[in-house]
């Protein structure tokens, strides 16, 4: 052993061959830490001093290659003034030129995973042996960041310039058969196979069979291009990506800047237009809000299994209702391994309920992701049922019938008296108190809410919250079998709508007050869907139901009388009047009909005017600064009070929550985020601009006295 230090090894062999072995003590992965990082430098140092060196092997003792870059430590990077970053960035840069100048050849030995700073150390080697199992990728631009430590600058000499700018603004994790193919990598062998393969390389040069500095020469040289070859590669790459990532998120087109400009300069130039680039993405309030939202999942995943650690695994589970949630909820765990009895008091129902999870399993054998035996053992894992047959063999139960309490305290009493003694029922109810909803049961111990969102089968967040009896057992394997099902599962406290639907409800609250003063929905939702929300509130109103908002309405108005209850008759109760129910009848806001693909496509007809009108009463000019503020305003406040009312445990798990459950716009890092990025003072004296609009307008008094303090939710 020529070097050995807590990250990084270095043996050299008989025949004058070395090999760096990646291995961070402590750790089940390799990723770039400044330790890592500190002792690659001193390794490299150490292989410039050994006499008659043949070639250097990178390799990895653990099953990843390197994760990646540490983006624990990211946060403080970006804080540094820009030269400090800029010199940071230098060091990088200085040891992986170290690696591409070394005296003899060198190969990565891609066992596992080799991202981001990982993949930009497979790339400053000669050559690239990968394993079939890997994947290599840059995924930076998911993080509002672009690669750093060089991978701008030799991926495109490596791949060619539209593979790259590809490779980089999707960030996407590349399968050895397509790396191997954009001629990313040399070659593809077994993961056992890699080392030695490696090592055969080494053997090729060394024999003169290849010429190692010839590609060296090639790979360092600026790129040749004609100005209208140019011009072709960057304007189509400009155009697809500028489409997919939108205004919001800068770091892709950043990317592809950097990448034309670096291509025609030679090595130094080019890596020092690439640090240029990254410095300012790495200041823009972006890349903050991704990396916090980064930090924070990991943050909502660790405490989610504490919450789940001593659980037993839910091995029968049972879904009462097969309607549009019942049927997701049978899916999403037979997809996932956990049987389930699907049960409904309608046969249609369980015919509709079948027949949506087998499109659903179609769809994912057509898409490669299954093979046919597979989703036909999945759909066998749904059990369809009209009694009670086999519930007492049931793990857990999820009730998802309609939105009624007395329905819903009915039923859950009479499926308690059915089950073991120790089976958890869980209610996916969209806004009743747990606590209520307990009150009938003989354990309401082992109750508590488990509320998925719409559609099942994509949107990652389910809330589970715990009742004033919620045992810590019952919220364990109800958090377990949540993970088990795929999800990411937050636990919260009980009020009515929770978390997700009692900030969501203030949010409709505001578009309903705009469209009281006359606005045009179809503005409104422009300007929100500008803003980076997914989908305007008209139109997810559509999506959620005018039915289910209408009753959940009720329940927020109930439980939150001083600002949820509203006088008169506003935009949803009247639809619900005209039994304009959204999607599910084709017919809300919008109206809608089968596209091609059988989707309900979105259309306007004037005559919606005419039938809101009656809930106008009066006329006002509204600014797209106005609609935002209207609509964000309630929707950030109502997040503060559940954070102050210990609904919700944290900042990164209230934000993850709108995040993952109703798609609040990922580059403003969530509510308490955009709090913090636009100053509580700031957002306290744009609140008060509208406070002739009520209470829901009106910041709370920690709020204000925080906002006095400079403080901010995640610290400093
Ligand atoms: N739709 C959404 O976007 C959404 C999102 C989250 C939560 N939820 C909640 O999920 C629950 C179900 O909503 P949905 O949209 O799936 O409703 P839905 O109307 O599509 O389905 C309800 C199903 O329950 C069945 N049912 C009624 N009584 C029953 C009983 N006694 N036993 C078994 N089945 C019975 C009905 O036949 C129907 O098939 C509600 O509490 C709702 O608030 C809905």
């Amino acid at each position: 052993m020529i070097f050995e230090g807590q990250a990084v090894k270095v043996a050299v062999d008989d025949a004058g061959v070395a090999t760096v072995t990646l291995d961070l003590v402590g750790e089940s992965v390799n990723k770039f830490n400044s330790l890592t990082l500190n002792e690659l430098a001193e390794a490299v140092n150490v292989l410039k001093h050994v006499d008659d060196l043949q070639g250097v092997i990178f390799a990895s003792a653990k099953d990843v290659f390197v994760v990646g870059a540490d983006i624990t430590e990211f946060t403080t990077w970006f804080k540094l003034e820009d030269d400090d970053l800029s010199d940071k960035l230098r060091h990088a840069h200085s040891i992986f030129n170290d690696i591409s100048n070394l005296c003899c050849p060198t190969v990565a030995a891609i066992n596992g995973i080799a991202l981001g700073g990982g993949m930009e150390l497979v790339l400053a080697c000669d050559y690239r042996v990968m394993a079939d199992s890997a994947k290599i990728g840059l995924p930076e631009t998911q993080l509002g960041i672009y690669p750093g430590w060089g991978g701008t600058v030799r991926l495109p000499r490596l791949i060619g310039a539209d593979n790259a700018c590809e490779w980089i603004c999707g960030g996407a994790q590349k399968r050895s058969e397509d790396a191997f193919k954009d001629g990313a990598v040399d070659a593809v062998v077994p993961a056992a196979k890699v080392n030695e393969s490696a090592r055969h390389l080494i053997q090729q040069v060394l024999d003169g069979k290849l010429d190692y500095h010839a590609r060296r020469d090639e790979l360092r040289a600026p790129m040749v291009f004609t100005p209208i070859e140019k011009m072709m590669i960057f304007e189509s790459v400009r155009g697809v990506v500028g489409a997919k990532a939108g205004k919001h998120y800068p770091a892709p087109m950043a990317a592809i800047k950097t990448i034309e400009k670096g291509i025609s300069q030679d090595m130094e130039k080019a890596l020092d237009t690439e640090i240029k680039g990254f410095i300012k993405l790495a200041k823009g309030p972006v890349a903050k809000s991704l990396v916090t939202l980064f930090l924070s999942d990991q943050q909502i995943k660790k405490t989610a299994s504490k919450y789940a650690k001593n659980a037993t695994p839910v091995k029968q589970a049972a879904v009462l209702g097969a309607g549009i949630m019942g049927g997701g909820v049978a899916y999403q765990s037979a997809s996932k391994g956990t049987p389930i009895i699907m049960k409904d008091i309608r046969p249609e129902a369980l015919e509709l309920g079948l027949s949506e999870a087998n499109k659903l399993f179609n769809g994912q054998v057509e898409r490669g992701r299954l093979t046919t035996a597979k989703a036909f053992k999945a759909m066998n894992a749904i059990v369809p049922a009209l009694s009670y047959g086999e519930f007492e063999h049931v793990d857990l139960v999820v009730e998802a019938v309609v939105e009624n309490v007395k329905i819903k305290k009915s039923v859950l009493a009479e499926v308690e008296s059915k089950i073991a003694d120790d089976a958890i029922l869980t209610s996916n109810t969209s806004t009743i108190s747990i606590t209520e909803l307990a009150k009938d049961l003989k354990r309401p111990e082992n109750f508590c809410g488990m509320h998925f969102f719409n559609p099942v089968h994509r949107m990652p967040l389910v809330e589970v919250i715990r009742g004033e009896k919620t045992s810590d057992a019952a919220i364990a394997k109800t958090v377990a079998y949540a993970q088990a099902m795929g999800k990411t599962p937050i636990v919260v406290n009980d009020c009515p709508g929770f978390l997700v639907n009692r900030v969501l409800f203030p949010y409709f609250a505001g578009f309903s007050l705009m469209m009281q003063e006359g606005a045009d929905f179809q503005v409104v939702d422009k300007t929100m869907e500008k803003f980076g929300w997914p989908m305007g509130p008209a139109y997810l109103l559509d999506v959620v139901g005018i039915d289910t908002a209408y009753h959940a309405d009720q329940v927020m108005a109930e439980g939150f009388p001083d600002r949820m209850k509203h006088e008169g008759s506003n935009a949803v109760d009247r639809l619900f009047e005209l039994e304009r129910f959204g999607q599910k009848n084709g017919k809300g806001f919008y109206s809608y009909a089968p596209d091609r693909k059988g989707k309900p496509k979105k259309i306007f007809n004037d005559e919606i005017n005419a039938l809101l009108a009656p809930v106008v009463t009066s006329q006002s000019e509204l600014t797209e600064d106005d609609i935002v503020a209207r609509m964000m305003i309630p929707l950030c406040i109502e997040t503060v009070r559940c954070l102050e009312e210990n609904i919700v445990a944290s900042a990164a798990e209230a934000d993850m929550g709108l995040i993952y459950g109703i798609g609040f716009p990922p580059y403003l890092g969530g509510a308490l985020h955009y709090l913090d990025q636009m100053g509580l003072q700031a957002f306290c004296d744009l609140a008060d601009k509208y406070s002739h609009l009520g209470k829901l307008y009106e910041p709370t008094a920690k709020m204000r006295d925080m906002a006095k303090n400079n403080n901010t939710y995640y610290g400093a």
